[in-house]
């Protein structure tokens, strides 16, 4: 806004009335609200026999407005007739080069869709509430629909990515984990820097909840707005071997009563976010034992230290964050070569320094997004470049399924990590290895994997994301 307040006002005519022009005021009062530089998407004189204006030039300014609380967008269009041409110009230039101060105007996007996320109905959300504001910011776009399974990452691989300055993934969470599985399986993996963006047409969409928070996560506008003015913020992604495979997780990966209520519920879809709810109250109630081994290796599990560090923004020099290994080489280091494991797969010997938790749980739920879905802040301190897993763990002998599920209402606002039987960490690495079942639900970013040992550990800044301003959004811990 300070940039905004150094624009000189300007004299247009509005409705017979000549008026100074100012964002801070002839804007603001039109739009009844508030309007930020981010807001802006375009901004041009026009000879005015285009327009209701005779003889004359006019000005044209499209802009995001809040309404509904603040929640949603509308895309506007305001047109006033100008005074002087000379000084109108060189005004719309200042506006231009605020509104896109921090990015690039004009992008060129690859939009990659999915058609079957969500209700399937992607194309029509697209063309309805997407596409009227990539045109209105003179972005334009080639798209490519999915078919198939591993369709986007399929594609993601074979893309020309010098042609585009973003690739918008148009669907949910699987989605986007097939796009980032195929960049970095391509063979210029550790020269990509192009920002990925997210449309939220799926059924969970929680990067874009942890982009935007509770309030805008599932907002077109909001969204379409992040990938046309949005910061380049980059991401780890968690490295996953099981069996003889290695592959990329970028949100979650849980067992327990979680996993079964997002993976055992696909008959309920119809539901939407509602089914998340009912499944987790049938599994805890079905009380079935989630037995298995987990090998940790701990960076922080004094859970007032992990909020104070998130409060002051991680990462914090405290002794006990910091360990060794060459860990501390990875988390600093910018050389994005470091696609290895420093922990081996799930077929190598538990390293040494790991602990060994043995126990019956009602929930093992690890994640590197605060948000996992809408209402749903499970990991409030977690940041999209700390080096570290949090990991949330509910043992069933220290809780009753009631109490538990109590505990988990609170995770719309974080406030669950307060209750001392939910154990929050961080975390730099583990093996889960399940037991005593010979099937069950391994949720990775909410798709379902083997019931078999997996091994997990974190890697650095692999991945970039545009975000509203470099960071998860905030959380009030
Ligand atoms: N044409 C297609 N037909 C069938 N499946 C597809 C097709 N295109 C993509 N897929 C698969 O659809 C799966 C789900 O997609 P996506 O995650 O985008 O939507 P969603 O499940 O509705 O959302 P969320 O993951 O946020 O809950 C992906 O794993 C992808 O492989």
């Amino acid at each position: 806004m300070t940039e905004i307040s150094e624009i000189p006002p300007l004299l247009v005519k509005n409705g017979g009335k000549t008026i100074n022009l100012t964002f801070k005021n002839d804007i603001l009062s039109i739009a009844e609200n508030n309007i930020s530089s981010r807001n802006i998407l375009e901004v041009k004189l026009n000879n005015s026999s285009s327009n209701k204006f005779n003889n004359s030039v006019s000005i044209e300014i499209k802009v995001l407005v809040p309404y509904s609380g603040g929640k949603r967008l509308w895309l506007k269009n305001f047109i006033f007739e100008v005074i002087t041409s000379e000084q109108a110009a060189s005004w719309v230039e200042s506006v231009r080069n605020v509104a896109y101060k921090n990015s690039k105007p004009n992008k060129h996007l690859k939009l990659v869709m999915n058609p079957v996320s969500g209700k399937g109905r992607t194309e029509k959300i697209f063309n309805k509430d997407v596409k009227p504001i990539f045109d209105a910011a003179s972005c334009t776009y080639d798209i490519s629909y999915t078919e198939r399974v591993n369709h986007a990452k399929d594609l993601t691989i074979a893309l020309d990515l010098k042609n585009y300055d973003a690739i918008v993934c148009i669907g949910g969470d699987g989605t986007l984990n097939e796009v980032m599985n195929g960049i970095l399986s391509r063979e210029d993996a550790m020269d990509v820097k192009i920002p990925l963006g997210t449309i939220p047409t799926g059924t969970g969409n929680a990067l874009n909840f942890s982009l935007h928070g509770d309030g805008h996560g599932s907002d077109m506008a909001h969204s379409a707005l992040t990938i046309i003015k949005g910061v380049p913020m980059e991401i780890d992604m968690c490295s996953v071997t099981q069996g003889d495979k290695r592959f990329f997780s970028f949100l979650t990966q849980s067992y327990g009563a979680v996993a079964d209520c997002d993976l055992g519920t696909e008959n309920m879809r119809w539901m939407g976010d509602i089914r998340f709810s009912v499944g987790l109250v049938q599994a805890v109630l079905a009380g079935r034992r989630y037995s298995c081994e987990i090998a940790i290796k701990f960076a922080e599990k004094d859970k007032e230290l992990i909020k104070e560090s998130y409060k002051k923004g991680y990462p914090v020099t405290t002794t006990k964050i910091i360990d060794n290994n060459g860990d501390q080489d990875n988390k600093n280091n910018n050389d994005r070569s470091i696609m290895n494991n420093v922990y081996g797969t799930v077929n190598d010997p538990i390293p040494e320094d790991w602990e060994i938790l043995n126990d019956d749980l009602y929930l093992f739920f690890c994640g590197k997004t605060p948000w996992v879905g809408k209402g749903f802040l499970i990991f409030p301190c977690a940041l999209p470049s700390d080096g570290l897993m949090d990991l949330v763990i509910t043992k069933r002998d220290a809780i009753s399924k009631t109490r538990f599920i109590n505990i988990l209402k609170n995770a719309s606002t974080g406030a669950h990590i307060n209750y001392t039987e939910l154990e929050y960490y961080k975390i730099k690495a583990y093996r889960l290895t399940p037991k005593n079942r010979q099937d069950g639900y391994i949720g990775i970013d909410g798709e379902r994997i083997p019931f078999e040992p997996f091994q997990v550990e974190v890697l650095p800044r692999l991945i970039t994301l545009l975000s509203v301003d470099g960071n998860y959004c905030h959380v009030n811990i």
